[in-house]
């Protein structure tokens, strides 16, 4: 064997390393916070006993909720709705109900709502009152998306809100315009910062910030985003006199604990990728930011792609009867449909090559300026990778952890604006970021789990867009295949056979024996279509 094959094979064997041990390290970590929380709820159980207590922050919601959304349900033919600030048009009231039954049937609508509104879902802009200045904003689009339509009748009211719909549905203006709208009508008599946006990554509060100052400078609103790796010099100056912060946990709390920032007006929080920000390792400074906020009165937002059943009862402690509005049956974990999915079954050893046929695949010829967007699993992967590539000629850039905040927003930039077609990035990137025209999305490693990848591939096929995601699966994921298989049946997309070989047993997330394994695959299952305009 030669020095450079020695080399390599020494390279290999350190990634496939790596890979299980991170994966090994994330079974772990998953194991204890269960064992956590099943101790915590135990003690929680026996406190609220002895206490009989209910705030804001421990209130146990209703169990029992009405799906009010979907169409074989009994819609009831709407009156003149009216609660909080929000009335019903009458253009909206005098829609025949067919119409609504029509929306919720072609978006597979499910609205639980343990309060009972029935509010009927806006199906133009001109069904609903915003600020007028709100409306010029979002003219621009043809129609709320179907997230927008059905949440927003409930955010107008006041009501606690989790959101969940497909990658690239409009989730940031579903809670962003609503956001605007209710400081409009409160800061005549509140002031200080009032909405407070919390999302996992620096890139992604920056993104919604973005999406936010179109508004906010129309109606004379300050907005500001607060996030790490950044001085907090201009942050702290701009905290003084906002009304809206999108922030991440660190450097909040960071600005907390220097008495930067008074959080005590919010009262309309929203966790985007909510299933993330209750994940261990945000879950504490989440508890510790939300207790900063306003005790009474808050309206609380969660909105996602995913909703894994591990988060939901943290997420109703700190909400009080939320209205859960789900588009396209997302009580079980699915994907975007209009993203082609290609998985292959590889050997840890053949990737690099593989990866460098993917590339000639689906950036050369007339695709040679197309986007694309590859993930790796680990930071160190991600160094590697990106110099491989640049070895063979690649204009590549990269974003991952070990990256400084300029280094990783530049990065972000090139790919934007197609400086450069391919970038290459940790899961830092798999959540929310919204980069036009990505047209191919690569999975070199697997993520850490069947979650993750559907945000991961979801970078493509935006806003009615369609696009491609292809795998490449190794033995080191196998606990994940029946998850995947399961995703990928559910957008009707093909199976591989050597993916059914691993097993077709997943994780039953929600089952007290945490760890262990049951055949919870549905081969049968058929896609319903959703149509976004
Ligand atoms: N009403 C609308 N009509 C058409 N496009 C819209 C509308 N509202 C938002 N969009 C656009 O859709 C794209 C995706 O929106 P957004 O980034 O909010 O998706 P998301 O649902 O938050 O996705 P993810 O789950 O990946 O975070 C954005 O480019 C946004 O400008």
């Amino acid at each position: 064997m030669t020095t450079a094959e020695r080399k390599e094979k020494k390279r290999l064997s350190e990634d496939a390393e790596a890979i299980e041990k991170k994966h090994k390290k994330h079974k772990k970590d998953k194991k204890e916070k269960k064992h956590k929380t099943d101790k915590k709820h135990k003690k929680d159980k026996k406190h609220k006993k002895e206490t009989k207590e209910s705030t804001n922050e421990t209130a146990e919601i209703p169990v029992e909720t009405k799906d009010v959304g979907v169409v074989e349900q009994d819609v009831p033919v709407s009156v003149n709705k009216s609660s909080g600030s929000y009335t019903q048009s009458e253009v909206l009231t005098k829609l025949p109900q067919s119409d609504v039954d029509d929306f919720y049937k072609e978006n597979e609508v499910s609205v639980k709502d343990p309060t009972e509104l029935n509010l009927r879902p806006l199906l133009s802009f001109d069904h609903v009152q915003f600020d007028r200045r709100i409306q010029s904003v979002i003219a621009k689009f043809p129609k709320p998306t179907p997230i927008q339509s059905v949440s927003w009748p409930y955010l107008l009211s006041g009501k606690d809100v989790i959101g969940v719909a497909e990658t690239g549905s409009g989730k940031t203006l579903a809670f962003g315009v609503p956001a605007v709208n209710h400081i409009i009508e409160t800061s005549k008599t509140v002031s200080g910062i009032q909405a407070l946006i919390i999302s996992p990554t620096r890139e992604l509060a920056s993104q919604i910030y973005d999406n936010l100052i179109p508004l906010t400078d129309k109606v004379g609103l300050e907005c500001c985003c607060v996030y790490g790796g950044v001085p907090k010099d201009e942050q702290r100056m701009k905290l003084r006199k906002c009304h809206i912060v999108v922030a991440t946990p660190g450097r909040l709390l960071d600005l907390l604990q220097e008495g930067s920032v008074n959080l005590s007006k919010v009262n309309y929080l929203v966790l985007d990728e909510a299933d993330r920000m209750l994940e261990k390792g945000f879950e504490e400074d989440i508890k510790n930011i939300i207790r900063e906020t306003a005790p009474h009165g808050r309206q609380t937002l969660m909105f996602t792609a995913t909703w894994p059943k591990e988060v939901r009862e943290l997420a109703a402690t700190f909400m009080n009867q939320p209205v859960k509005v789900s588009i396209g049956n997302r009580d079980e974990l699915s994907a975007n449909k209009r993203i082609k999915q290609i998985v292959e079954v590889v050997e840890q050893r053949s990737k690099d090559r593989k990866l460098l046929d993917l590339l000639k695949k689906y950036q050369s010829g007339a695709k040679k300026d197309e986007k694309v967007l590859i993930f790796a699993l680990y930071k160190k992967e991600a160094a590697r990778v990106e110099r491989n590539l640049k070895y063979n000629g690649y204009n590549v850039v990269a974003i991952h952890g070990d990256l400084t905040q300029q280094q990783r927003t530049h990065a972000l930039n090139e790919f934007k604006t197609g400086s450069s077609n391919l970038l290459l990035a940790t899961d830092v990137a798999a959540r929310g970021l919204d980069i036009p025209n990505v047209k191919t999305v690569i999975n070199l490693t697997f993520p850490l789990t069947v979650e993750d990848y559907v945000h991961r591939i979801g970078r493509t096929g935006r806003a009615g867009q369609t696009g491609v995601a292809h795998t490449l699966f190794t033995e080191e994921a196998k606990h994940l295949a029946g998850g995947l298989v399961n995703v990928l049946n559910g957008a009707n997309q093909p199976v591989p056979e050597d993916l059914i070989k691993f097993g077709t047993h997943t994780k039953k997330k929600e089952h007290g024996a945490y760890g262990a394994f049951f055949k919870d695959v549905d081969m049968s299952k058929k896609p319903k279509k959703i149509t976004f305009d």
